[in-house]
């Protein structure tokens, strides 16, 4: 009976709308077989994942963590100067790996906190970058430079894994790395060891791999990490725009209408 209900949702099936901007998680080659149309929410997430990836950053240079555990154990210094020293977003080089809807979105954002230069990598120089103010540089320029590095692009074969052992080491000490995106575009590893390492200052991420993240993860042991539960657009308006663009998308498709917000197979 089930086999033969998936069988015939199988063959009527004309579209798939996620309620996500990512769409890494769908077979696309499948879909594109099967003539099946597919639409995802690109753009009204993009402030509510900017404000997590802002959150992210200033709780991981403030070393949010280690303050958050020193209270719990009762290790609290008062009065010490040079106790818990992180590092400041105002004057600071920011890099943005994706200036994209989100990547632009932060770096409005970052404009508040008077950065001194905003730098993007990606496959080409953007019209909006010059509206921004943001220079766009090799990927090697981004690393060495930056003071900040937030991942805004999506997970294709060529960021699959891209920041690693290589990424890492080239990276200020006193860097901070942000992963708002997905979690595979960074080799987990070799991010534990440069954090261990101190070769980087702290991270901040928003989404990990797997996800949900095993609660042995060596992450949650390290105190110059901030980590939340992928909840990048978990505010209320941004979840029912997401869920009204996906209502839309799915009723133009049926009705022959071009979507809203198709993804091109
Ligand atoms: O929209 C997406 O793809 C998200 O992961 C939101 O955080």
């Amino acid at each position: 009976m089930c086999r033969q209900y998936q069988r015939v949702q199988g063959q009527q099936l004309k579209v798939v709308c996620t309620m996500s901007a990512g769409y890494n998680q769908i077979d696309t080659s499948l879909l594109k077989t099967k003539g099946i149309l597919l639409g995802n929410t690109p753009g009204v997430s993009s402030d509510a994942v900017a404000d997590t990836a802002l959150l992210l950053a200033m709780a991981a240079s403030r070393r949010y963590t280690e303050g958050r555990r020193h209270i719990e154990e009762g290790t609290w210094e008062t009065f010490e100067i040079q106790w818990m020293l992180g590092q400041d977003i105002s004057g600071s080089t920011v890099g943005i790996i994706g200036l994209g809807s989100i990547g632009q979105a932060i770096a409005k954002r970052l404009k508040g906190f008077d950065v001194a230069k905003i730098l993007y990598t990606g496959h080409r120089e953007k019209p909006e970058g010059k509206e921004i103010g943001a220079l766009f540089v090799s990927q090697e320029t981004l690393n060495t430079e930056s003071d900040f590095i937030f991942l805004a692009a999506p997970l294709t074969n060529e960021t699959n894994q891209m920041c690693n052992a290589e990424f890492f080491s080239k990276m200020k000490k006193t860097g901070i790395i942000v992963n708002i995106s997905r979690g595979k575009l960074i080799d987990q590893a070799a991010l534990i060891r440069a954090l261990r390492d101190g070769e980087i200052f702290a991270a901040g991420l928003d989404v990990m791999d797997p996800e949900p993240l095993n609660k042995d993860s060596e992450l949650l042991k390290l105190s110059n990490i901030v980590l939340t539960p992928h909840i990048g657009s978990a505010t209320n308006n941004t979840r029912n725009a997401m869920a009204e663009l996906t209502a839309k998308n799915i009723l133009r498709a049926l009705r022959g209408e071009e979507m809203i917000t198709p993804v091109k197979l």
